[in-house]
């Protein structure tokens, strides 16, 4: 039997002089060595993508992190800092991909920006700058740091006991994990299963109600993966899913 197919999202963001559709390295071999599916990458194309092809052809979808931030419009607020990186292209490209795949009970994975984008595909809202919320943590990286350190542990977050993250972890109760976003969930979309927050109260994995195996973090489970034992916990579940689903099509 064939390897699941793996839709892996991307970014468009200037390289040099010329447009390019970008995904990191690391979710694309979090997809192979992890999941043990078979990546292939979406351009962000938003309304020139043809959703139903790429649906037929996908056996799970990963939702990736990045630098850019969604807009703001798609949850009714105004952009607070336009000096902040934004990418339209792949707004228009996840957000209607993500409502299509819960649809049709594709297994989705979401890291980061990712996991903010099914909260607001499914009518949640964030913080556009979670550090200045009175009470709430800075959960940026020092982007001075050594890459090892910026993506190293910062902070742990509870997991909802008897939840579906805890029981994938073996019943854990606490994790560490890496933290480097500046925007977080504010209003918890409908449908979403908090399983686990932060010190501050700040949601930071969720899992889709009714749904066979959607997963959010905000942190990135995806850096060194095959030395993050529960990472490849994860992933191995992500990959379990996505061939019971691709047994059945
Ligand atoms: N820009 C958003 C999302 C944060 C995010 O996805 N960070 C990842 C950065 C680079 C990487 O992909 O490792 C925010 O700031 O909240």
């Amino acid at each position: 039997m064939r390897r699941p197919i793996v839709i892996v999202s991307a970014c468009r963001q200037a390289v040099g002089v010329h447009q390019c559709h970008t995904a990191q390295v690391k979710y694309v071999d979090a997809v192979v060595r992890g999941a043990d599916c078979a990546p292939l990458i979406l351009p962000a194309l938003g309304e020139a993508t043809d959703f139903d092809a790429v649906l037929a052809a996908a056996d799970g979808i990963m939702l990736t992190g990045s630098p850019s931030n969604l807009h703001p419009s798609h949850y009714a607020q105004d952009l607070r800092d336009p000096g902040l990186p934004q990418d339209p292209a792949r707004d228009a490209t996840t957000l209607p991909l993500i409502r299509a795949a819960l649809e049709r009970g594709i297994p989705l994975i979401a890291v980061c920006r990712g996991f903010q984008e099914i909260n607001v595909a499914l009518g949640g809202s964030l913080h556009q700058a979670v550090q200045e919320v009175q009470g709430m943590l800075d959960h940026r990286e020092d982007k001075h740091a050594a890459l090892d350190a910026q993506y190293g542990p910062a902070h742990s977050v509870a997991l909802t006991p008897g939840g579906r993250l805890s029981t994938m972890l073996g019943g854990a109760a606490t994790i560490d994990v890496n933290s480097l976003h500046g925007q977080g969930i504010a209003r918890l979309a409908p449908g979403l299963v908090v399983e686990a927050v932060a010190e501050d109260g700040l949601v930071e994995a969720f899992s889709v109600a009714g749904a066979g195996f959607a997963l959010g973090v905000q942190w990135h489970p995806e850096w060194r993966i095959t030395d993050n034992a529960d990472a490849m916990r994860m992933f191995a579940a992500f990959g379990q899913a996505c061939r019971a689903y691709q047994s059945t099509t």
